[in-house]
Order: C-alpha cells, then sequence, then structure tokens
C-alpha cells in the first residue's frame, strides 16, 4: 500500500478510524506553501487548505499542519483540491519558539541575534519524524554551541537524534573537531562524511527504511539538500550551487520538501535556520547537560547560586577547567529560555532580572 510507504502505521489508522467520515481520507502533508497544503494520499496529490472549525479550535500555530503530519481530508475537483479537516496526533515533533510579539533583540556570545522576551509560539518544523539528522559541516558553520541547542530541541522531539559532520572535504582537523562533537554529545550517533564526494552516505543509509521518516536540519548551506541528493541518488531537489545564480544566495530551500526514497523511506528536506530558540521541556536540558546538573548536585549547598559560596562544585570545575566555560553559559542561557517557556519565570521584568543576575555570576566566574 502507497500509505505504508509514506509512513502510515496501524496507530495513526486506529486515529483515523475514530474521525472518519463519508468521503474522508488520510493524506500526509509533503510541502506548505502559504497557507496552502500539499498532501500525498493513496490515489495523488492535492492542494488542500484547513476547513473553517479547524481553523477556529486552532489556539496557536502548532495546531495547524506541518510538513510531515497526517491530516484527514475530503477530496474536492474532482481531488485536485482538498479541505483538510482534522489532524492526527503527532508521534515526534520537531518545534522551536518564533516570537509571536514583544521581545528585544540582544546579541548572544556568539554575536548570534536571539529575541529576549516578549511573547512567543511553538512552531512545528517538521513532524512525525523517526530520526533527526541534525548537520553541521566542518567548515565556518562549525559551532559546538550551536549544536547543544539542536542536540536539545532534537531530543526533546521523540525522535532519535544523529549528528552529521558534512564537508570533511574541508576541514584538516577532523579528529580535533570529533572529539569536542563526542565531549558534547553524549549517547548520540555521530557520522563524518562528504556529500559533495559521496563518502560516507551508505552509513547514513542505515537509518533509511521502510516506513521510517528521516528530518534534515542545520544551518543553511550546510548541505542537506546534497545528502538527500545522494540518498536519492538522483539530482531531485536542487542544490546551493545551481540556485546561487538566483543571486539570492542564501535559503536556497524555499519551501520544505517530503519525500520518498526509491529504496524505501522518507526524508524530510526542512530550511536553514538561521536562529533557533529552544522550545523545549526542562527534562531534556538536564539530561542533555547531565554533567552539569551532576556538578550542581555536588556544591556544599543544594540551594547553591554558585556565586559567593563555599564550597561550590561549578565553580571549582570552571576553575579547574574540567567545565567548558562556554558549555555551562550556554546551559544557563538555554536554561532561562526553557524556564519563560514554561511560565515558571513569570513576566519579562522577573525575566530580565534573572538574566542580569545570570549574567553578573557568569562574569564574575569568567574572572576566577
Ligand atoms: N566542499 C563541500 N561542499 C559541499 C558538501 N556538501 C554540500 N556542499 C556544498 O554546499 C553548498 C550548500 O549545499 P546545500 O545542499 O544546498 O545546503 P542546504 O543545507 O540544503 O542549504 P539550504 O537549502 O539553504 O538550507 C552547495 O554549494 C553544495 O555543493 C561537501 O561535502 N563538501
Ligand atoms: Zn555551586
Amino acid at each position: 500500500m502507497y500509505l505504508n510507504r509514506l509512513g502510515w502505521n496501524e496507530k495513526f489508522e486506529e486515529a483515523f478510524n475514530n474521525v472518519k467520515k463519508e468521503d474522508y481520507i488520510p493524506g500526509r502533508v509533503i510541502r506548505e506553501e502559504k497557507g496552502r497544503y500539499i498532501v500525498q494520499h493513496e490515489a495523488g496529490e492535492c492542494a488542500a487548505k484547513v476547513a473553517g472549525k479547524l481553523r477556529y479550535n486552532a489556539n496557536s500555530i502548532s495546531d495547524f499542519p506541518a510538513v510531515g503530519d497526517w491530516v484527514v481530508i475530503k477530496p474536492i475537483n474532482n481531488g485536485e483540491e482538498g479541505v483538510i479537516y482534522d489532524l492526527l496526533p503527532r508521534k515526534s515533533s520537531f518545534s522551536r519558539k518564533v516570537p509571536v510579539s514583544g521581545g528585544r533583540k540582544v546579541k548572544d556570545v556568539n554575536g548570534r541575534k536571539m529575541t529576549f522576551g516578549g511573547s512567543s509560539e511553538e512552531q512545528v518544523v517538521a513532524a512525525n519524524i523517526d530520526v533527526v539528522f541534525i548537520v553541521m559541516a566542518l567548515d565556518q558553520n562549525f559551532n559546538l554551541r550551536r549544536l547543544e541547542r539542536y542536540i536539545l530541541v532534537a531530543w526533546n522531539s521523540g525522535a532519535t537524534p544523529v549528528i552529521v559532520l558534512n564537508k570533511i572535504d574541508m576541514c584538516d582537523n577532523l579528529a580535533e573537531k570529533l572529539e569536542q562533537v563526542e565531549e558534547i554529545a553524549t549517547g548520540v550517533e555521530i557520522h563524518c562524511i562528504s556529500a559533495l564526494n559521496k563518502d560516507g552516505i551508505e552509513a547514513l543509509r542505515e537509518y533509511v527504511g521502510d516506513g521510517i521518516t528521516v528530518g534534515l536540519f542545520g544551518s543553511s548551506g550546510v548541505g542537506k539538500s546534497t545528502i538527500i541528493n545522494c540518498l536519492l541518488q538522483e539530482e531531485q531537489l536542487l542544490t546551493g550551487a545551481v540556485r546561487e545564480s538566483d543571486s539570492k544566495g542564501r535559503h536556497t530551500t524555499t519551501w520544505r520538501e517530503l519525500l520518498l526514497i526509491p529504496t524505501g523511506g522518507i526524508v524530510i528536506d526542512t530550511p536553514g535556520m538561521r536562529e533557533l530558540q529552544v522550545w523545549s521541556e526542562n527534562e531534556a536540558l538536564d539530561e542533555i547537560f547531565e554533567d552539569i546538573t551532576e556538578l550542581e548536585s555536588q556544591c556544599k549547598f543544594n540551594n547553591c547560586s554558585h556565586n559567593t559560596e563555599p564550597g561550590c562544585a561549578i565553580k571549582t570545575a570552571l576553575k579547574e577547567g574540567t567545565l567548558d566555560y562556554e558549555r555551562y553559559e550556554n546551559y544557563k542561557i538555554m536554561q532561562i529560555e526553557v524556564g519563560y517557556l514554561q511560565g515558571r519565570i513569570g513576566d519579562r521584568k522577573a525575566y530580565s532580572e534573572k538574566e542580569r543576575m545570570y549574567l553578573k555570576v557568569i562574569k564574575k566566574a569568567k574572572n576566577l
């Protein structure tokens, strides 16, 4: 059955049976363009719009379909168009935080612009993925702090993260970089490849199988489309090299796409993200930064602010260099982001205060 090739399974079938009516069929969103969704179903493809009721009941943008979602549609106009009546529960979702209103732009330690404060919403970048390929290039794109962000969001998505370090052909200190990545990515499988030279692609193929959905995430230009082309073994996606000629240069993937691998499996290409603001649970953060939470538990006082207290394990580790200062800083930034997200840090004032206090603590730690 074609739907199975698209990733359909018993769970979705069950959910569908609960809501189906006459003429309703299931389909998977393969592309989103300006409020229209291209939906693939058993008999083909159609351009569908969200029904008024679904729109009316939506509380946030995450209640709208995203690429990879299974939706319940009713085909109209001889099947060329459709109306989306329902969204089947997601088994996973790679989400980021998007600002909706307010907030202020600040620069973080890496000079990256970020929006702090204001109100924000969850945006689902891709849904129902089994494996997340976090793609990072071994050129100027290489950034451990950004990688930590991606690992957190991927971990939180419910899918299995895999790190793909691309462009080994551009890197002359691979062993050193790999070691740095291994240090921050405990338990995550790491692959070093060159999509350009089709080097290491076979190892990635191992993750792609019947009914399995792999999503590729990473900054613009890291080689996501090139990797997918290798997996497809044909030039189905446009890659940067071709699109550079359109003079725009960046953000070359204009829409998200879900593609079928001829030998089985599904891949989702996502547009390069310039900034990834975390949308996460606190548990995921603590799990990924277990080394830090472990240290915190060793402080003499269990409510230690790692500021002036004696017997502080964090300060000692920073001083001795066993805890990387930037890793700690990134953890604290994300902890505040997540806290704000979950409403534990109430309003903007509390948020700014917390931020200020933390910056002071960090500054002090730096001068140890
Ligand atoms: N040297 C080298 N270049 C590569 C490699 N893989 C991809 N590239 C090049 O990097 C550029 C960007 O590749 P894309 O595949 O378009 O990158 P992308 O991640 O899909 O970018 P967006 O669509 O903007 O998100 C192209 O010029 C590719 O040819 C590699 O392994 N080595
Ligand atoms: Zn402490």
